[in-house]
């Protein structure tokens, strides 16, 4: 392999052309290359050639890319580029027809919704109308999964009764400090169903944090958020950013994602277009032509 070789395998590890990673053989590849590959520690969530077909529909073909631990990146497209298909092949609602996702350099792909929860990587969930129906308090209280507490079986166990009352505890007190966290602790005995838009988009965020993750993807969090409540949520999103949480999110307000993001992964037609700091997005005459338009 020449240095050339070497530069460009490693400039694609490094995320400046991420679509590259896609064209690397495993079957051929060196020590050097392996050892290339592995995630660099600060960058959790690693997408590679993903691929998701629905019959003769090709959603997702072939994307790719790298988040880094702390940010918040930015995934934008068209209607029907595949971003929320990326998500549900991440997240394990799709089970992928190719490539892989990986978290903290372990494959993740094809595994459950849960297991990967469990592995710290989640996503906002809408609250649903049976949700609606419960009040904030038990919403919370619902949301984290595997555990202990879920298994009945287990409470009635000698020595393991004590374990999970002190979690049933340790899960009610983080709850509560959650809901804190994002100023709904005062609605906690209301149903979800009488919340208004902005603060469902709370209680889902919360909901989520609840599990402890470490990388979070968020899809269209702000979607009928009004302006006050849309502040809040930012500076939540700050705050946990600078706590070291990881944001992947979805969203079609161009100036949320511009001006909060400092990264912008584009997608189109179930690839990645571009990859790069927004100031740059708004320049690149492809992403211009395929969506943005007179957006910028
Ligand atoms: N379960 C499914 N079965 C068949 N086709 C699907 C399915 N889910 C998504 N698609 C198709 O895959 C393509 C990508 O859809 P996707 O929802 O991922 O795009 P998107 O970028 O999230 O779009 P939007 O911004 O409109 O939400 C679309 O053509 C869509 O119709």
């Amino acid at each position: 392999m020449s240095e050339t070789d070497t530069t460009d395998t490693r400039a694609a590890i490094e995320g400046e052309n991420p679509e590259e990673i896609a064209d690397i053989d495993p079957e051929e590849d060196s020590d050097v290359e392996r050892a290339a590959r592995e995630i660099p520690p600060g960058r959790p969530l690693r997408v590679d050639d993903l691929r998701m077909e629905f019959g003769g529909l090709t959603a997702v073909d072939g994307a790719g890319f790298a988040i880094e631990e702390g940010s918040l990146t930015g995934l934008i497209g068209p209607n029907g580029a595949g971003k929320s298909t990326t998500f549900d092949c991440i997240t394990g609602v799709h089970r992928p027809t190719g490539g892989s996702v990986k978290l903290h350099n372990e494959e993740i792909t094809g595994l459950q919704p849960h297991e990967i929860a469990a592995r710290g990587l989640v996503r906002t969930f809408q609250i649903t109308r049976e949700l609606q129906e419960m009040t904030v308090l038990e919403n919370m209280l619902l949301a984290p999964r595997g555990q202990q507490g879920e298994a009945l079986w287990r409470a009635v166990l000698p020595g393991v009764r004590r374990s999970v009352q002190a979690q049933e505890r340790e899960l009610r007190e983080r709850a509560w400090e959650t809901l804190e966290f994002f100023e709904i602790d005062h609605l906690a005995e209301e149903y979800a169903g009488n919340l208004s838009g902005g603060q469902r988009k709370l209680l889902e965020m919360a909901r989520a944090l609840l599990t402890d993750p470490e990388v979070v993807l968020l899809d269209e969090p702000l979607a009928g958020v009004n302006p006050t409540l849309e502040r809040k949520l930012l500076e939540r999103i700050d705050e946990l950013r600078e706590q070291g949480y990881t944001f992947l999110l979805v969203e079609h307000d161009m100036d949320v994602i511009m001006e909060n993001c400092e990264r912008v992964i584009v997608m189109h037609q179930g690839r990645v277009l571009a990859d790069d700091a927004p100031a740059a997005i708004r320049e690149n005459e492809q992403v211009i032509d395929a969506y943005l338009g007179a957006n910028v």
